[in-house]
């Protein structure tokens, strides 16, 4: 029996996963956290990689990684890391991100071009930040990776050219998903002179060996990996609750949204992979929770004790600002709060609903582009709160599958390994197990949830 491994190095930490290659059964799990900010020195990375990975892969005979997307890593001519990466949950590069967007003409320039419209997250916002902000480091500056190419480059010993996939390179804004080929030219109007970027792989290429011999596969960003470990079919949406919240499906054509809602990104295995992304999912709970001083048990608790609706109480979960919908400066808000709703089980409904309400957006968002959903499968770190797939069918007003828990990210980049080690057209054929629930829907209740939120937001914010 081959073993594969697969890594995700998220944003709050790296999770590696080692599974039989034919079926796909895990076998062996590893974790180490990522410190927190929205910049980090790329080492960090590596130390989380090799502390999870400790004993796990001396036996596998192929590896692959997927990576937080977007996170912008430079280095100079030797290859070291010239200043720390910002991740993609940095949103000092909104200015940036508006003044590319209006420089090329608007919204549809970008979309034609590359399938995105910049907003801060985007590897081409930060790489106009950096020249404008650090023009003395951004001198030293020879090339530009994503972090699942640094990671790769580095489990390769830095012996060979950095490689990339068609997944995260959709996600940096020079690189086009429609035409398969990087836009050199929207690299210099960001930067102000070309960067070496990594070359894009197939999807199931061998890009090297690591020092024991395992063959290296191409990796692919976090959402891809999530993609291919889930093996969506068509109908699938996927919910991931995680850092980020996403909202995503395989789709067989470049998307091009000029709203800005949804990335017309790539997938990890030839296709494409339109998605919506929140900056407050899972991390919302969590400050809900501590607001309420209780733990994520006692936020479920409280929440499932409230009544739909949370009496009127409306929670706007803009804690970290907003990139869907652009509110990069934003805050949360409470609202319709009355001395006789002003309750704990209130707000700690309200902090689930608000945070649904952002990927039921997300939903519209992906219909109004030609991908309807047929049932969401809800996955990533938030899933596991029993209040949110409580609630979930209800506000995202979809039948709502909760997979086996797994780590989809890891899992999908093993399966990745296990494509590359097999050489086959597609990838192996891995079964999931049967779902811990599936839940029907009750779409009138949540979109009276829905429209309060809507009114909410449209009254603080304008849109
Ligand atoms: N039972 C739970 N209820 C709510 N949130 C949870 C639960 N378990 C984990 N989380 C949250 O999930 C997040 C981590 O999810 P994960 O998908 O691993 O994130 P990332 O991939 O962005 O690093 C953390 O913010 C954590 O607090
Ligand atoms: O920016 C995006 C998608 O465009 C994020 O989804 C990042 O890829 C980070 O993912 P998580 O750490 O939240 O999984």
């Amino acid at each position: 029996m081959a073993l594969v491994a697969g890594i995700d190095s998220s944003t709050q930490s790296c999770k590696i996963v080692v599974c039989d290659s034919t079926t796909g059964k895990v076998l062996r799990e590893g974790r180490a956290p990522h410190p927190d900010g929205t910049e980090t020195d790329p080492a960090h990375w590596w130390s989380a990689l090799t502390t999870a990975s400790s004993g796990l892969l001396d036996d596998v005979s192929a590896v692959s990684v997927a990576g937080q997307q977007h996170g912008m890593v430079v280095v100079d001519e030797d290859g070291e890391v010239v200043r720390p990466a910002l991740l993609w949950n940095d949103s000092r590069s909104a200015g940036a991100a508006h003044d590319l967007v209006t420089e090329l003409g608007g919204p549809k320039a970008w979309t034609d071009a590359v399938g995105n419209v910049p907003v801060a997250s985007f590897t081409v916002s930060k790489l106009r930040w950096f020249a404008e902000y650090e023009p003395e480091l951004a001198a030293r500056a020879h090339g530009v990776m994503l972090p699942h190419d640094w990671l790769t480059w580095r489990l390769n010993g830095s012996r060979t050219e950095p490689t990339t996939d068609r997944g995260d390179a959709s996600g940096t804004g020079y690189w086009s998903p429609a035409d398969n080929t990087y836009r050199p030219d929207l690299l210099v109007r960001a930067f102000g002179r070309e960067l070496d970027v990594p070359r894009v792989a197939a999807p199931a290429e061998t890009v090297g060996h690591t020092p024991e011999g395992a063959v290296i596969a191409p990796g692919t960003g976090d959402n891809m990996g999530a993609a291919l470990g889930l093996g969506l079919r068509p109908g699938d949406v996927v919910v991931s609750l995680g850092t980020s919240g996403t909202v995503f499906a395989a789709h067989d054509r470049a998307v091009h949204d000029p709203s800005g809602a949804v990335c017309g990104f790539a997938d990890a295995t030839g296709g494409h992979l339109p998605l919506v992304c929140t900056l407050n999912a899972a991390r919302v709970l969590g400050s809900a929770a501590a607001m309420l001083g209780t733990d994520l048990a006692g936020l479920d608790h409280l929440a499932l004790g409230a009544r739909p609706g949370a009496e009127g109480v409306v929670l706007l979960p803009y804690l970290d600002g907003e990139r869907t919908p652009e509110l990069p400066d934003a805050a949360g808000s409470l609202h319709g709060l009355r001395r006789d709703n002003m309750a704990p089980a209130n707000i700690a409904r309200a902090a689930v609903e608000g945070m649904l309400c952002g990927l039921a957006d997300g939903l519209s968002a992906l219909a109004d582009q030609g991908v309807p959903t047929e049932r969401v499968l809800l996955v990533g770190g938030g899933a596991r709160s029993a209040a949110v797939r409580a609630i979930a069918p209800l506000v995202l007003a979809a039948p709502v599958v909760v997979p086996p828990a797994a780590e989809y990210v890891a899992l999908g980049a093993a399966r990745q390994a296990a494509w590359a080690l097999a050489g086959t057209t597609e990838p192996p054929t891995w079964t999931l197990g049967a779902p811990e629930e599936e839940s029907a829907h009750t779409p009138e209740v949540g979109a009276r949830v829905r429209e309060r939120y809507a009114e909410y937001r449209r009254a603080t914010h304008g849109v």
